[in-house]
């Protein structure tokens, strides 16, 4: 990041936010140095520009910037209209009034966006050419990755080919598809959760918010509309996607072994089960389970036990990075195959046992070493069932002396 910069309290703070926000950062405290920089040839992701320079009062330096298409937030004492409307003339990320308590937070929480935005693609909807060129590069300005579609339908083609595209801005009054149909049409593929649509038009019925909305877009804006509240808007549903993407993710997560957990897997599972029928691939179910954990506990105390259990799922994702693996509670754990011979999966059970009774764990100048027992349930369309019979496989293999795999056909038994 370059900072140009005259005040050096400032400059300091501003390097320290965008160290903090992962950023390399170069120092001109002048728009004659800021200019040497540049001329180096030396690019940047991203620089802040004082508006006020001794050699540069009226934000010439802007310019400079943004000559050499770097991504540029305009850091301002000034706070009249116009001058706040002659930079959002040009083509800035983003201008902050230095004077609010809350300008140098928002600037850090900029900074961390642009760099996340880099792996967001959205997707632009819209029947006019010029319109679709101008929302790409507001877009890419703030480093999306951006495609387009000329229609509903080319969009909704798109979304099938691209389930990784978070955020969709859609045109209403279009060709082949509309907006308000295309929405609806791409409700049946994404959740709100999943996509996130805003709605856009020129039209001036007023209804047309609250159909686009009803249809299941997010939110809506109306042509024209101000850069500021464009960008304001997009986060807005960026953000809200990224919050719920986190509760889920922390409702599905094990806290100690950072695995999924029985939610998680209840969740996977079942849509695994359909993939693996569907494409006539075999899978199956384990259960495993420490042997004498309670003991473990009790000798060496409870975060030794907390130890344990984070090795085992260390090298449970070491040796099934494809497989479904998640904590089911306590010292127990549970993964589905897919697309596994009965053979293969059992062969890479007993190389987890066999791994787990080699390995030796050192806490607090212990030497600990310990044991799985293994339960094994071949395939069956009722993962209920399955789980019930990899259970009684895994109370085969505790009654036979623990530490070995049993596996169990639905239907037969086999060991
Ligand atoms: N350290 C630790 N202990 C846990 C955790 N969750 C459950 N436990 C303990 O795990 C132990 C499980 O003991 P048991 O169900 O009796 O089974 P076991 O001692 O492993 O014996 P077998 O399964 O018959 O080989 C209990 O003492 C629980 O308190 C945890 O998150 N951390």
């Amino acid at each position: 990041m370059l900072i140009i910069e005259d005040s050096k309290p400032i400059a300091s703070l501003i390097k320290h936010i965008a160290e903090q926000a992962g950023y390399q950062t170069d120092l001109a405290m002048s728009y004659a140095q800021a200019e040497a920089l540049l001329a180096s040839g030396k690019s940047y992701s991203v620089a802040s520009i004082d508006y006020n320079l001794p050699d540069a009062p009226e934000g010439e330096a802007i310019d400079l910037v943004l000559d050499t298409k770097t991504p540029g937030i305009v850091l301002t004492g000034k706070m009249d209209e116009a001058t706040r409307d002659k930079i959002l003339r040009k083509p800035v990320v983003d201008y902050i009034p230095k004077e609010t308590a809350q300008a140098y937070a928002y600037l850090g929480k900029l900074l961390t966006r642009l760099k996340l935005n880099r792996y967001i693609k959205v997707l632009v909807v819209d029947d006019s050419k010029a319109a679709r060129l101008y929302l790409s590069h507001l877009l890419s300005r703030h480093q999306f990755q951006v495609s387009v579609a000329e229609n509903g339908q080319a969009g909704l083609d798109y979304l099938v080919e691209n389930p990784d595209v978070k955020l969709v801005i859609t045109d209403n009054e279009m060709p082949v598809m509309g907006g308000i149909k295309f929405v609806s049409e791409a409700r049946k593929l994404y959740t709100k959760d999943q996509i996130s649509i805003i709605g856009l038009s020129g039209n001036d019925a007023g209804s047309l918010s609250a159909r686009f909305i009803k249809s299941g877009a997010n939110d809506f804006l109306k042509k024209p509309f101000c850069h500021e509240e464009f960008y304001c808007r997009v986060v807005q549903n960026i953000e809200h996607l990224e919050y719920v993407n986190r509760i889920q993710m922390l409702a599905n997560t094990d806290y100690l072994t950072k695995l999924g957990n029985r939610r998680y897997f209840f969740d996977k599972a079942p849509e695994a089960i359909k993939r693996c029928i569907s494409q006539q691939q075999s899978y199956g179910l384990a259960m495993i389970d420490i042997d004498h954990f309670k003991k473990i506990n009790d000798v060496y105390g409870h975060d030794a036990g907390d130890v344990v259990i984070a090795h085992i799922a260390d090298v449970m994702r070491k040796l099934f990075p494809s497989a479904i693996v998640a904590r089911f509670g306590g010292e127990e754990f549970c993964i589905l195959f897919e697309d596994a011979s009965i053979e293969s999966v059992l062969s890479e059970l007993d190389t987890l046992r066999r791994e787990i009774e080699a390995s030796e764990i050192t806490f607090n100048q212990e030497n600990i070493r310990y044991t799985i027992s293994i339960g094994y349930s071949e395939q069956s369309e009722n993962i209920d069932l399955m789980l019930s019979i990899a259970d009684n496989a895994l109370y085969q293999s505790k009654t036979n002396g623990r530490n070995q795999v049993t596996a169990q056909k639905p239907e037969l038994e086999t060991n």
